[in-house]
């Protein structure tokens, strides 16, 4: 087995969320820390709070480790207790070899320096001499795809041009432990794939920690995950899949207030029918019958309303539409003076959409003119189970001869 670059031994940190208090705790700590023996470090004090709470993992030459969770959870400021830039309440970490690291925007970088001048400044940071920089010189301006503006100032550079000099300097200086935060999502697509090609790369040699939001790019990466939850580790361990499945039901939006009537129309209930209602959001493996039981009402005036419902991803990318084209007129279920009210029970059979968390959006028109009258953007999420990582939404069913 390869050797452990990086041991992670009961790490916390805490912070304040009150500015002023954290400067007199810092005082005090130090005076305590002079004079006294004692400490406050394990205990939290009013307004303090965990940011990373007890987090331990190995990592070795050839691992990459995904780190998840949702804003706030404390991806971060572990990266940066690992690289150095923070330093742990309590627990120990020790990292053999050398650390590249793309954390923040433009951090690590000297905004007056040009380009190049940077990537000197970095190259020595990092251990290298000015012979061995000089012969990567050209690779990183090449990987970076800078160009002449090199020569310009990084203050001056947009947020894409800082995140490609950091990953080319942070990729190409050959490091043995390698520490991604999200700043890739702010790359093109183009480079975005260029920087998960070099990682793929880089992993033969290297051991990655990687932060992202984008669940294809984890699944695709790492070989072991942790699921960070307002400080702590939710799952801490190796099965990626069932990681992410735990981050995605986390995620559904089911305290969000909607209004679900307007002049037009109300919907009166929406629900997923072939799922278990202990859940906090319904759960439907792959390739099982969705099915979407909804009642609604809508103004005697338009008489033959037709439903749409469409499917997005959590990203809120369309995925799909179904189209009720005879209309609702079939599925009256009684009506007063002034409403029909319809009940509707329609299946998608074999839902072949890759794991993840998606949300319906209810939409009637008016079945003429097809004219939008009343819409629910998100008024429903399901989540799909799946013990295939798809990175594409759709499956599609084909013949192989
Ligand atoms: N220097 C600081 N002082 C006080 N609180 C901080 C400081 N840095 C971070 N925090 C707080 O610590 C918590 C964890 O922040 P962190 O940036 O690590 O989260 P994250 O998981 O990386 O979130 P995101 O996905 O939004 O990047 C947050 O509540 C944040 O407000």
């Amino acid at each position: 087995m390869s050797e452990v670059l990086v041991k992670v031994e009961n790490v916390s940190k805490k912070f304040s969320k009150d500015f002023k208090k954290s400067l007199w705790y810092g005082v005090k700590d130090m005076s305590s820390a002079l004079f006294t023996n004692q400490s406050n470090q394990n205990i939290l004090r009013p307004s303090e709070f965990w940011a990373v709470k007890d987090v331990s993992f190995e990592l070795r030459r050839g691992e990459c480790l995904g780190l998840i969770g949702h804003n706030g959870a404390g991806k971060s400021t572990l990266l940066k207790i690992l690289n150095g830039l923070i330093r742990p309440d309590e627990g120990k970490i020790t990292m053999n070899g050398r650390v590249g690291a793309l954390i923040e925007l433009g951090a690590g970088f000297n905004p007056i320096l040009t380009g190049r001048e940077n990537i000197y400044n970095n190259g020595s940071v990092l251990g290298f001499s000015k012979k061995e920089i000089d012969a990567k010189l050209e690779t990183i301006i090449e990987f970076s795809e800078i160009g002449e503006f090199i020569d310009a100032p990084v203050r001056n550079y947009s947020s894409g041009m800082k995140v490609r000099l950091g990953f080319a300097v942070a990729a190409q200086m050959e490091p043995d432990i390698l520490i991604i935060d999200e700043v890739l999502a702010v790359g093109d697509m183009n480079f975005k794939l260029k920087c998960l090609r070099t990682i793929d790369e880089l992993l033969k040699t290297t051991a990655v920690i990687f932060v992202s939001h984008a669940m294809p790019q984890i699944s695709r990466l790492c070989n072991k995950i942790i699921l960070m939850d307002h400080g702590s580790c939710l799952y801490n361990g190796n099965d990626v899949s069932h990681a992410i499945d735990v981050y995605y039901s986390k995620l559904a939006n089911n305290g969000l207030q909607l209004d679900l009537k307007n002049e037009h129309a109300e919907l009166l209930s929406i629900s997923i029918g072939n799922t278990n209602d202990q859940e906090s959001i319904p759960q439907i493996k792959r390739l099982e019958d969705l099915v979407i039981n909804l009642e609604c009402k809508v103004k005697k005036e338009y008489a033959n309303p037709i439903c749409i419902l469409s499917i997005f991803d959590n990203e809120q990318k369309p995925i799909g539409t179904l189209i009720n084209t005879n209309g609702l007129k079939s599925n009256i279920s009684h009506y007063d003076d002034v409403y029909n009210f319809y009940k509707s029970k329609v299946t998608i059979s074999r839902i072949n959409l890759s794991k993840g968390i998606y949300s319906i959006t209810f939409l009637v028109t008016e079945a003429l003119m097809f004219k939008p009258l009343f819409r629910v953007q998100g008024v429903q999420d399901f989540q799909i189970l799946s013990k295939i990582d798809l990175y594409p939404p759709v499956e599609f069913e084909g013949d192989w001869e």
